[in-house]
């Protein structure tokens, strides 16, 4: 399985927002950040990727064309965590999760095992029977997230997983997409800005600014005082822990 985007494009509101996109492709069994700056195409390509948006150019998984996929075969094979994420309903965290499965094609027994084993894997049992309008914002981002996983997609689209997450559920949440992508060798794009997670936990990061690819590549090599410096305007450096553990250190404003 891989991902490839070749002179991916689009335009909205009248303006250029990604511009002619075109990476090596996206492994399978490892994560893919996308990082950059507020506004930079981050989001627009991660709808695009899921059918939310018009592109021109081209984007295929495995060879097969995304745009000519049909919405039903399209739900199956493409997993999304939005940004905004699903508004509180009255159906409890496991008819959410039983929902999602069935709209992807899954069976009422293979929904059920699914969702209990999703549930279970996270942690998230105890919340099963609450009602998501009940939720707080970290666990319906928890939730969202089970429901994009339980379906182990071949492609994988996350908007900023962890921005409503504690340090904890941070943690729990990255390892078990990293679980599930190993596993089922599918293809993980996770936009980020936190750039330590980008170190821990992601095999490869695209940096994306004004709607073009302005590094690709693993995380140590891309991520120079140079280039953060272009494209986020700050002063930061990576450092290594006494254990070796790669660090991001976000400095100042330059003077
Ligand atoms: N629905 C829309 N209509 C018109 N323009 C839009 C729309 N959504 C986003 N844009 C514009 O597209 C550009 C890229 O936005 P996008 O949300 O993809 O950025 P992002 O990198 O995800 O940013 P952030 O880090 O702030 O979430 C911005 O200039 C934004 O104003």
């Amino acid at each position: 399985m891989s991902l490839q985007l070749d002179n991916l494009s689009v335009r909205r509101g009248g303006q250029t927002v990604l511009d002619g996109l075109s990476l090596p492709p996206l492994p399978a069994g490892s994560l893919t950040a996308l990082i950059g700056p507020n506004g930079a195409g981050k989001s627009t390509l991660i709808h695009a990727l899921a059918g939310l948006v018009p592109f021109q150019g081209e984007a295929s998984l495995q060879g097969v064309s995304l745009r000519q996929l049909p919405p039903a075969e399209r739900a199956r094979r493409v997993g999304l965590l939005p940004q905004a994420l699903p508004q509180g309903s009255g159906l409890s965290v496991y008819e959410f999760l039983l929902g999602g499965l069935r709209a992807a094609g899954a069976s009422a027994r293979e929904a059920e095992q699914a969702s209990e084993a999703m549930l279970a894997e996270l942690g998230l049992l105890p919340l099963a029977l609450k009602r998501m309008d009940t939720l707080s914002g970290g666990q319906r981002q928890m939730v969202a997230l089970a429901q994009a996983l339980a379906r182990r997609p071949g492609l994988l689209l996350l908007d900023e997983p962890n921005s409503a997450l504690d340090l904890h559920w941070q943690l729990t949440m990255l390892d078990a997409v990293q679980r599930v992508v190993a596993e089922r060798q599918a293809v993980a794009l996770l936009a980020l800005h936190d750039l330590n997670l980008a170190l821990r936990s992601c095999a490869r990061v695209i940096v994306l600014a004004g709607g073009r690819c302005r590094a690709d590549g693993p995380p140590q090599q891309v991520l120079s005082p140079s280039l953060l410096a272009e494209v986020y305007g700050v002063l930061g450096r990576i450092e290594h822990s006494s254990r070796g553990e790669a660090l991001f250190v976000l400095e100042r404003l330059p003077s």
